[in-house]
């Protein structure tokens, strides 16, 4: 039995109570018609500029979760709210997007930047027109429809596509890249959004080992540098200003450990922990995926040659080091 007191003894890594968040859920539930029962009760206050990420087995309400904030799946109470926007946007105060009709909700939704699994690029288009069609939500219908969007909205793009590295790409056909190169492309779209707000559904789930921590590395260092742009247009000192706050539904939690700030475990629809990366003991995993010895695996006698080590996912987990951790509006996000 799982038991959310004992999860939630582990050290909390919430906001300031003072703070506003990028993103507040209260008593989130979604009941599927079909009956299944996919959140119970949720409540979780994210703070601007935190890189969030969702684990749990399967079936455990990852996805549902994600796609209950921008509404793609509607919850079946509970309420959820997007934060006041980031320096230099016009958008209002706290909103709730559970309140929104069509039309609001159309218009909130250009401040939440998704990036999915499987890229959901257009492929006969080009690397630069999938990333300026981030900007679908702000240009009048016939320059999107004309493919003329705004000199500053290319020029964006182009700076966009050569931070994700991607520059010498931009006239390729998206179906000519490589999966690691599409996902790139899908962050470059998400981020030409202005977003303050992103939700990544299993950003690496058909990457290899190797790409996935670059992919995983990049999100976490383009919602940093966002929360340092915020505190130049503010003109305050580092780490006290907002920037972009992630929740990343990730499977792998050597990953997931390595990368995020903040770690929220769901099982079976609840919140089971709520923490630090480093606070994922063999316990709280236990709490998580259920009973499985998640220590090291050991050598039996007829194997000398060291059985690589598994993760709840269920594939091999890689121990490259200790990420560098250190950058100073990480710890005011903590
Ligand atoms: N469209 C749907 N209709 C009915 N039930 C659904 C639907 N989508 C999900 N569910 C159910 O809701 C529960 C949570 O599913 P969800 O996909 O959110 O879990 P998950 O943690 O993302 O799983 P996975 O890691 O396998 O993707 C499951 O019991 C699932 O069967």
């Amino acid at each position: 039995m799982v038991c959310p007191t004992t999860a939630s003894s582990a050290k909390r890594v919430s906001p300031d109570a003072s703070s506003p968040s990028a993103l507040r859920l209260a008593r989130l539930s979604k009941r599927y018609p079909a009956g299944d029962r996919a959140l119970s009760d949720v409540s979780l206050s994210v703070p601007p500029g935190q890189v969030l990420g969702l684990i749990g087995p399967s079936g455990a309400g990852k996805s549902t979760l994600i796609r209950c904030i921008n509404r793609l799946v509607e919850p079946t109470s509970g309420q959820v709210f997007l934060g006041p926007a980031r320096p230099g946007s016009p958008a209002p105060d706290e909103i709730e997007l559970t309140a929104l009709g069509r039309r609001g909700l159309r218009r909130a939704r250009r401040r939440i930047g998704m990036i999915f699994q499987e890229y959901a690029l257009v492929e006969r288009l080009t690397v630069m027109e999938n990333v300026l069609s981030g900007r679908l939500g702000y240009v009048p219908f016939w320059r999107s429809w004309l493919r003329r969007f705004p000199p500053a909205d290319i020029a964006n793009a182009y700076r966009l596509l050569d931070r994700v590295g991607l520059a010498e790409h931009a006239d390729k056909r998206a179906d000519a890249l490589s999966g690691g190169q599409r996902q790139r492309v899908g962050i470059a779209r998400a981020l030409a959004q202005e977003p303050d707000l992103l939700l990544v559904d299993e950003p690496t789930a058909s990457l290899d080992p190797k790409t996935s921590r670059q992919i995983m590395r990049l999100l976490r260092e383009v919602c940093l540098e966002a929360g340092r742009a915020d505190d130049t247009r503010r003109g305050s000192g580092p780490g006290s200003g907002r920037g972009l706050a992630a929740i990343v539904n990730i499977h792998d939690v050597a990953l997931a450990q390595q990368f995020m700030m903040r770690i929220v475990g769901l099982r079976a629809g609840r919140i089971v922990y709520d923490g630090p990366p480093e606070g994922l003991s063999p316990e709280v995993l236990t709490q998580i995926y259920g009973e499985e010895d998640w220590g090291p695996a050991t050598e039996d006698a007829g194997h000398s040659g060291g059985a690589p080590e598994r993760h709840p996912a269920g594939a091999t987990q890689h121990h490259p080091g200790p990420e560098p951790p250190t950058d100073q509006s990480m710890a005011g996000a903590l």
